[in-house]
């Protein structure tokens, strides 16, 4: 296999600015650099205000930058309209939030189903046993007709951990996972993705502000005013 097969995602030069109105216009990204290959487990750590978060959305396809090229599972995305970068979102990207976001409305397994529900309509079985699988993969295979307030804080991440892998996706980003939780169930939680990373063999970026877990990660990403200051193996 070659080199560039192993490549998930790479930035180039990647910019960001904010418009504020004219001439307001703050530059966030000063021009980032990375290449995030597959099976890599990192975490992305920085200063408040440095520019994480409007990283990671870039990253998810979530917004758009200001410059450079961001090459997703070697499609450059510079040239995408709308239809095609959400497509590409919904096959290659998983996402988890600080706050899970579940549908209250949904049990757990609808929940873990929405993102195949979202890109193939009703679920066939195939979908079902796989969403059946990861929330028993996660601890929660009691708990698939519960809906989200009937599960703890914990429980609730995991859901939306399953969620976020459902489709399988070749990078899982995570903005604060852990930052809602205590530090015996953050600690639970973090392992998962260890977990997946190590089975399924999906990259893993996750902004923490928590260094005991940053250095849990194989590599640490440092973010300071905009630019990455470092890109480091732990070990
Ligand atoms: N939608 C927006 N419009 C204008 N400025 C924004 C917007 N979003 C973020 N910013 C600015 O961009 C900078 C980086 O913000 P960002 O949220 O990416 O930082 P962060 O490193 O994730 O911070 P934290 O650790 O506090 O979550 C900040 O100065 C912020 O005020």
């Amino acid at each position: 296999m070659s080199e560039a097969t192993h490549e998930v995602l790479r930035l180039e030069g990647l910019r960001k600015s904010y418009y504020l109105g004219r001439p307001n216009e703050t530059e966030v990204l000063h021009g980032i650099d990375l290449a995030i290959e597959r099976g890599d487990f990192a975490a992305l750590v920085g200063p408040s205000g440095s520019g994480k978060s409007t990283l990671l959305n870039l990253l998810g396809l979530l917004d758009t930058p200001t410059g450079g090229e961001l090459t997703l599972l070697g499609r450059p995305t510079s040239g995408m309209d709308d239809a095609g970068r959400t497509a590409l979102r919904g096959s290659a990207i998983g996402f988890v939030f600080q706050f899970h976001h579940l549908i209250q409305a949904f049990s757990a397994l609808d929940n873990v189903l929405m993102p195949l529900m979202l890109a193939r309509g009703r679920p066939d079985a195939e979908a079902l046993d796989r969403a059946r699988e990861l929330l028993a993969a996660v601890g929660l295979a009691r708990f698939a007709d519960a809906r989200p307030n009937q599960l703890s804080g914990g429980q609730q991440q995991r859901v939306a951990i399953a969620r976020a892998l459902v489709t399988q996706p070749a990078l899982l980003l995570a903005d604060e996972p852990t930052g809602n939780l205590d530090t015996r169930t953050a600690g639970e939680v973090f392992e998962l993705f260890r977990r997946f990373n190590r089975e399924r063999g999906c990259a893993v970026l996750l902004v923490t502000h928590d260094p005991r877990l940053s250095a849990t990660c194989d590599r640490t990403l440092e973010l300071v005013d905009g630019q990455l200051v470092s890109d480091a193996m732990n070990r």
